[in-house]
């Protein structure tokens, strides 16, 4: 028998980071800071990378252990020495009691999958994935993905969060989202807490999560008007309708959305540093420029070298959603955005049928829809 004086002594937490694209990279540089300086948590960061081999023949998990960068997705910025790389999904998760999911959404679904029975049972997530799933009974957003795959409570963080400036510690804010559990969410706001990352918690994920999510659909159509150098405020006159449709989809989704949430950084904050700085952004710009010529598929790739857009697919998601319940009237904006990433409008038509948007009446009152 253990001596009746001797102090039971908190088992450390210890944290994985599922996916080490730009924003995953950096997330996990955050995270492996407070590690180290926090002694709740574990020093060791681990982070699962999706295997691909470099052209210079050499895997990308190998490069970033030995050089302590990952060169594909975020060059030029050094990682703390106690975040780890490895390429293997279950062994990555096997000991780690904090899970931070952060793939582009689709693949989310295969990787639940894959970690069904292999993760820790006390472990507890959270997701930093914007974007949802569409079922047949209708859109599941990722922490929901997650909890009902794995089995596991899971919280969002979302923000104005451009990973490039984050990674040269510029300061910016976020949010995390939880459903009941506080003192989760504050081990949450622990992890990810820096001076230049400074982040809150609200009782609302899935209208934290809705955010982040929607907003990268406003994010194309403001690259439509700037690849048809319409000015600023026609750009501005796009984010205000796209807020509002945001404010009204999210409501008619999950009617406990509150309005506060949308005055946090997941909200406004993410919409304008997304539709001035984003991938989104810019790809969509390339695309109006291009008359609608070159498909998203082959922008994205030349464009960005590998990293993901989640606008075009998030549209044609809430595009299903709108049109299974005969909504899309309702939202000219999100319809609209849609039907010109999939090449029935030409890019000019966001400002058509936005002015159209601009004058109906409509929203405030979103119960009279259900
Ligand atoms: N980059 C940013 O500034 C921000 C991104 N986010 C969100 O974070 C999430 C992840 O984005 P990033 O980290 O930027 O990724 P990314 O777009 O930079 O990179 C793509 C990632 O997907 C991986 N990948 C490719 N094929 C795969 C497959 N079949 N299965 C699994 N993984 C595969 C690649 O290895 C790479 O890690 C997205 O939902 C994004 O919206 C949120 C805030 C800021
Ligand atoms: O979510 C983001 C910033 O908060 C990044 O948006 P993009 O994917 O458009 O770059």
């Amino acid at each position: 028998m253990a001596p009746s004086n001797q102090l039971e002594v908190p088992q450390k937490s210890r944290v994985t980071v599922v996916g080490s694209g730009n924003w995953g990279s950096v997330a996990a540089k955050l995270i492996a800071f407070n590690t180290l300086h926090i002694n709740s948590f574990h020093d060791e960061v681990r982070m699962w990378v999706f295997e691909e081999t470099l052209p210079s023949g050499e895997n990308l998990s190998d490069v970033i252990n030995r050089t302590n960068e990952n060169v594909k997705y975020l060059p030029g910025i050094k990682l703390p020495k106690n975040v780890v790389a490895d390429p293997d999904i279950e062994h990555a998760v096997r000991d780690a009691n904090m899970l931070v999911f952060v793939t582009p959404h689709q693949f989310m679904e295969g990787i639940c999958k894959r970690l069904v029975g292999k993760i820790r049972e006390d472990a507890v997530a959270i997701s930093l994935i914007k974007g949802m799933e569409v079922k047949r009974e209708g859109p599941c957003m990722i922490s929901s993905l997650i909890s009902e795959i794995l089995g596991i409570s899971c919280c969002v963080l979302m923000g104005a969060n451009i990973a490039n400036e984050i990674a040269v510690e510029k300061f910016s804010e976020a949010t995390v989202g939880y459903r009941e559990n506080k003192e989760i969410a504050e081990k949450w706001v622990q992890l990810f807490n820096t001076p230049y990352f400074m982040v809150s918690a609200v009782q609302d994920v899935e209208g934290v999560e809705l955010c982040g999510t929607l907003k990268n659909v406003v994010a194309l159509a403001a690259g439509f008007v700037d690849g048809l150098e319409m000015g600023n405020n026609t750009k501005a006159a796009i984010m205000r309708i796209g807020l509002r449709e945001m404010k009204a989809l999210s409501k008619l989704l999950f009617p406990s959305v509150k309005d506060n949430t949308f005055f946090e950084s997941c909200g406004v904050a993410d919409l304008i540093t997304t539709c001035l700085g984003g991938r989104n952004r810019r790809c969509a710009d390339a695309f109006a420029r291009n008359g609608g010529k070159r498909s998203f598929d082959e922008l994205e790739a030349e464009m960005l070298q590998g990293q993901k857009l989640q606008g075009v697919s998030t549209a044609k998601e809430v595009y299903e959603v709108l049109s299974h319940r005969g909504w899309l009237e309702l939202f000219p904006l999100f319809t609209t955005v849609h039907e010109i990433c999939s090449g029935r409008l030409a890019p000019s038509a966001i400002v058509e049928y936005t002015e159209h948007s601009a004058r109906l009446p409509l929203l405030e009152s979103p119960v009279h829809l259900n």
